[in-house]
This record gives C-alpha cells, sequence and structure tokens, in this order.
C-alpha cells in the first residue's frame, strides 16, 4: 500500500507543482488588477512581505520558535489589525484589533456567521450536508435548530444552577486526590487534577446516569484521549487538505490516508458514544405525563433529553452522536486548560495568591469544610482572578474559524465572499493599547508602525485589579459576553460559546476549593522563574511541561 501511494505520489507531483504555480500565476495577476482597480481604499487589506510560491504566508505562522497566535500578532504589530494572509491556496484575515473585531463581529455578524470547511469535521462530524454538530456546522437551518437545542438544555442558567450538587460532589472527588497527595508530601500534576475534575462534571451533565466515562478507569482515559486528538486535528494550521484543497483531490491517495487517522479516531468515538446512547435507550423511562415536572426535567441529562427530542427535531443517530462529541470536546478542555492555567499564574504571583485565599477564607463559614457555589456570590476578587487568566491565556487564543459569506467593506477594505477569518483572541487580550497603564509607554500612533516587544510588558502582566472597577466586578459574566471587543475569550456575536455559564462556575468552583482547602508551593529546588510556560498550540493551547505543586493540607476534607 505504501508503495503504490509513493509511486502514486512521484509520478503526480510534478503534474501538481505546474498546476499550482499557474494557479498562483493566475491568483497574483487578479489580485494585482483588484488592488489596483481598487486604489488604496475599497482594495484587500495590507498584505506582509515574504510570501512564497505554493504555501503563500504559511512558513510565517508555522515555522519559527512561536505559537501561531504569537507569531500573528508579530505581524499584527508591523501591519496593522486587520491583515491578509494567504495560507496555502485560501486567503485568511487576520483580526488582532478590538475596533477590527468589532466590525467583524458585530457591524458583520451575519456575513462573518459561517465556518470554513474542515476535512477533519466532515469526518469527525460530518454528513450529506456537511458537519451536524454545533461548532463546525456552517451557518444556516440546521446550525440553528442544534445551537437552539443545545443552548436551551446543557448550559443554559437554570440548567447550570440544577447541576451544581453534582459538580460539588466531582469537587470533593477532585480534592480527595490532592488529600492524598498532601498527606504524602508529593506533588500532584495539576492538568490530571483539573482534567479529571472537569471531565467528570461535563459527564455528569452530559450522560449523568452513565458511568461510562466517569471517574477513574479505562474509558475515561480514552475519552481524554479522543478529546485531545480531536483539538489536534481539528486545531491549527496543519491540515494539508484544509490550506491545499486542490491537492487534497489531485492526490486521492495522500488524502485518504491523511484521512485514515482520522477516520480512525471518528470510528473509536463511535464505540463510545454507541455504547452510551444504547444504554440510556435500555434504561429510558417513560416521561411523566406532566412535563412542567420540574424535578423529573433537571434528573434528565442531556443525552435524556437529545433523544427525547430526536423526533421533534428529525435528528439522525449521526446527528446526536455529532452535537455530544461537541459538548464533550466544547465542554472539557476549555476550562480545564483555563484552570490549570488560573493555578500557574497563581503560584507566579503569590501576592496575588494570598489575596485571594484571604477573600475566599472570609466569605466561607468557619468551620465549613469545603467552597459551596452559594459561597462565589460575593467573591469578587476571586471572579477577577478568572478573568484575568481568560484575558492572558484564553484557551481557544484563535477562538473557532469563521468564512466570510458575502463581500463585505470592513474599515474601508474589501473582504471577497468565502475568505476565512481568524480573529486572535490572544491578542487582543494583550494589546497594550487597550489594557491599562501599557498605554503609558506607547506614542498614540505606534500600532500602526510596529512597537518595540519590551512595551508589551504590562500588557502581559497577572493583574486581576483591572478588573475590579470601585472595589467591586460587573457580574461574573458580564464581560464575557462578547460586549468588549478587547477581551473575546468566548467569541462574539452569532457563534459566541453557548457555554459561557456552565464553563465559568465550573473554574471558578474549583479554583476557589483548591485554594481554600490547600497552601501549594513549588517542588523543591524550583523557583517561580523555572515555571515553563512554553505552549502546545492546537485548538485549545496547553502547557507543554507538567505543572508539578505541592499541596499542603490547611483544613481536613471529608472525601469518603
Ligand atoms: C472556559 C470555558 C470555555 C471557553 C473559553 C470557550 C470558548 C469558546 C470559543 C472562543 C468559541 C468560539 C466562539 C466564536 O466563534 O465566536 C466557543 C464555541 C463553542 N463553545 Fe465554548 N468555551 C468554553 C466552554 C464551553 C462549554 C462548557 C460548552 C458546552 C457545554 C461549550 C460549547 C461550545 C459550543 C457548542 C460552541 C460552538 C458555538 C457555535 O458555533 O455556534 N463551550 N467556545
Amino acid at each position: 500500500m505504501d508503495q503504490i501511494v509513493l509511486v502514486l505520489f512521484l509520478f503526480l507531483f510534478p503534474i501538481l507543482v505546474a498546476l499550482l504555480l499557474l494557479l498562483r500565476f493566475v491568483t497574483v495577476i487578479r489580485t494585482r488588477r483588484s488592488s489596483s482597480g481598487n486604489g488604496n481604499s475599497g482594495g484587500l487589506p495590507p498584505s506582509p512581505p515574504g510570501q512564497l510560491p505554493i504555501i503563500g504566508h504559511l512558513h510565517l505562522v508555522m515555522v519559527g520558535s512561536h505559537p501561531p497566535h504569537v507569531s500573528l500578532r508579530e505581524i499584527a504589530a508591523r501591519h496593522g489589525g486587520l491583515v491578509l494572509l494567504r495560507l496555502g491556496q485560501v486567503p485568511n484575515l487576520v483580526v488582532s484589533s478590538p475596533r477590527a473585531a468589532e466590525v467583524v463581529l458585530r457591524a458583520h455578524d451575519h456575513a462573518f456567521a459561517s465556518r470554513p470547511p474542515s476535512a477533519a469535521a466532515d469526518i469527525l462530524v460530518g454528513g450529506a450536508a456537511g458537519p451536524y454538530d454545533v461548532a463546525w456546522a456552517p451557518y444556516g437551518d440546521y446550525w440553528r435548530q442544534a445551537r437552539k437545542l443545545v443552548a436551551a438544555h446543557l448550559p443554559s442558567a437554570r440548567k447550570v444552577h440544577s447541576l451544581r450538587r453534582a459538580r460539588q460532589e466531582e469537587v470533593r472527588r477532585a480534592l480527595a486526590m490532592v488529600v492524598a497527595a498532601a498527606a504524602a508530601s508529593c506533588a500532584v500534576d495539576v492538568a490530571e487534577v483539573v482534567g479529571a475534575f472537569v471531565n467528570d462534571v461535563v459527564c455528569a451533565a452530559v450522560s449523568g446516569r452513565s458511568l461510562l466515562f466517569r471517574h477513574a478507569g479505562r474509558n475515561r482515559r480514552v475519552l481524554r484521549e479522543l478529546i485531545l486528538d480531536n483539538t489536534r486535528l481539528l486545531g491549527g494550521f496543519n491540515s494539508i487538505c484544509d490550506y491545499f484543497p486542490i491537492v487534497a483531490m489531485l492526490l486521492t491517495p495522500i488524502y485518504m490516508l491523511c484521512a485514515g487517522t482520522t477516520t480512525r479516531l471518528k470510528n473509536r468515538w463511535d464505540v463510545l458514544l454507541d455504547q452510551t446512547i444504547d444504554e440510556h435507550v435500555m434504561a429510558a423511562k417513560p416521561l411523566h405525563e406532566d412535563h412542567n415536572n420540574q424535578q423529573e426535567e433537571d434528573s434528565r441529562d442531556f443525552i435524556d433529553v437529545l433523544l427525547s427530542l430526536q423526533q421533534e427535531y428529525c435528528l439522525t443517530r449521526h446527528q446526536v452522536k455529532a452535537i455530544l462529541m461537541d459538548m464533550f470536546v466544547a465542554g472539557t478542555d476549555t476550562s480545564s486548560v483555563a484552570l490549570e492555567y488560573a493555578m500557574a499564574e497563581l503560584i507566579k504571583n503569590p501576592h496575588v495568591m494570598t489575596k485571594l485565599q484571604a477573600e475566599i477564607t472570609s466569605n466561607t463559614l468557619k468551620g465549613q469544610e469545603m467552597v459551596t457555589e452559594e459561597d462565589l456570590d460575593n467573591m469578587t476578587y476571586l471572579k477577577a482572578v478568572v478573568k484575568e487568566t481568560l484575558r492572558l491565556h484564553p484557551p481557544t487564543p484563535l477562538m473557532l474559524p469563521r468564512i466570510s459569506l458575502d463581500k463585505c467593506d470592513v474599515n474601508g477594505y474589501t473582504i471577497p465572499a468565502g475568505t476565512r477569518v481568524i480573529v486572535n483572541a490572544w491578542a487582543l487580550g494583550r494589546d497594550p493599547k487597550s489594557w491599562d497603564k501599557a498605554d503609558e509607554f506607547m506614542p498614540e500612533n505606534a500600532w500602526a508602525l510596529g512597537r518595540d516587544p519590551k512595551s508589551w510588558d504590562k500588557a502581559d502582566e497577572f493583574m486581576p485589579e483591572r478588573f475590579i472597577h470601585c472595589g467591586n466586578t460587573s457580574s461574573s459574566v458580564d464581560d464575557f459576553k462578547g460586549r468588549d471587543f478587547k477581551f473575546l475569550p468566548f467569541g462574539a456575536g452569532r457563534r459566541i460559546c453557548p457555554g459561557i455559564n456552565f464553563g465559568v462556575v465550573t473554574v471558578e468552583i474549583m479554583l476557589a476549593n483548591l485554594l481554600y482547602c490547600f497552601d501549594w508551593d513549588l517542588p523543591t529546588g524550583m523557583n517561580r522563574e523555572d515555571i515553563d510556560m512554553t505552549e502546545v498550540f492546537g485548538l485549545t493551547v496547553r502547557l507543554k511541561e507538567k505543572l508539578l505543586l505541592v499541596p499542603r493540607s490547611l483544613r481536613n476534607v471529608d472525601h469518603t
């Protein structure tokens, strides 16, 4: 098989290169005509020099020591908040300034409400009409229905509230892992503790009655692996098929090989999802006549809800599985990454940790063994710490890609229909023009001229206080709701994350308890400066090196 692929590759490669060069020639001529025809105004946004034949600007994003969101910020610093990059064959509009983000995500919300085609999503969650989940579905009737269904039943404020007891149980279970390490004076791998916790919280909400994925066991490990593989395949710039669609079409055998990895992943998902759906079907109880029975409604997990609405929404099993996969992937990795970064920043900034611990302790009844969700209401500093973490480390730094449905005008530039859009949420959160004090060091017009990275210092600092105005933060999720375009960890517009309430409360309750029950130190011999914040890029970013911290118990937690 490998030899056949090689022969085909050697035979087809020269033809392919010739075709791509021809295509490139035609594109350059068309681009020049379009720019000269429009003059400065109404032309395409600026593009950095250094575009290469065939790969375009791909090397500027992919090659080098920085992950793509950092490279893209450097490009923006030199060429502006709106830049056009040709990645492979595909034009990409990179949005890195709050003003440009507001025009794209608010003024032209409709034009940019779709997702670009993704070869991996087509296989993992796709059907005849494209992806059948919510996150990758193209804008249209199917997406509207699926999103309505998800938003009304899983992450709605009422449902999130009804799940608080289950969350508290999962917090207790996670704390037990830490208690054991504290008793033995051992370091814990923070990602492992918070990853297991978030996994169990999401599983409790999605497939509550089923223990298939929950708690230590093989299936939970498998689920974790599947989620990581999904974020690797769906994120980033490594999908040849997405950036070279003609290559994918012409070199079918190679395309099949690329697709092989994704198909194997999809098959593994199918086994787990079919098993848990079957389990639910077998155990299904007829719904009580009285559909308003709140208790009964609250006790149903998301799979119960999906199955009961399957006929009304005309959902196939394939579509049910696509939506479920979305919930596991979108709900799990994002919150656990946020928790890990929060702990990393707190250990690097001990004065913040001390202040936060004082606030948590003073807002929790004396003698109470754990913080409850009711206690969180008055913890303004905790909410500021979570916001500051998401500002500096948005778990999906480039959000999810969009595509322009129609030709439109953005800040005087013409954006052709079919342009992919990358919003760099990571760069928005560190834009020194937007974030306190950083402006002191900047001449007003420096953005367009390029800047000395040294002057990004303050915007790069972890300062939760910047979210506290007159001793108060606005309600926990207000700043996240996509109205403030310098801070978009959950995106904005019609495709904004529907899981904000769910994600934020999951992060807040776990973080509060980790700091209420324990003091945290670095392993012996390690200094704060030794903490390696190098990131691994994917749909979500994560720390490359394990964050190992030594807990010391502050109070007894009954974890039996
Ligand atoms: C800290 C936690 C989370 C973060 C930082 C986060 C971030 C994001 C971002 C940036 C997007 C893309 C928005 C856009 O294109 O404008 C998104 C979409 C999405 N998120 Fe979240 N998310 C989190 C938690 C959750 C949870 C808990 C769920 C579900 C239980 C969820 C479900 C989704 C779905 C379904 C979409 C796709 C929305 C669409 O395309 O219409 N997320 N999320």
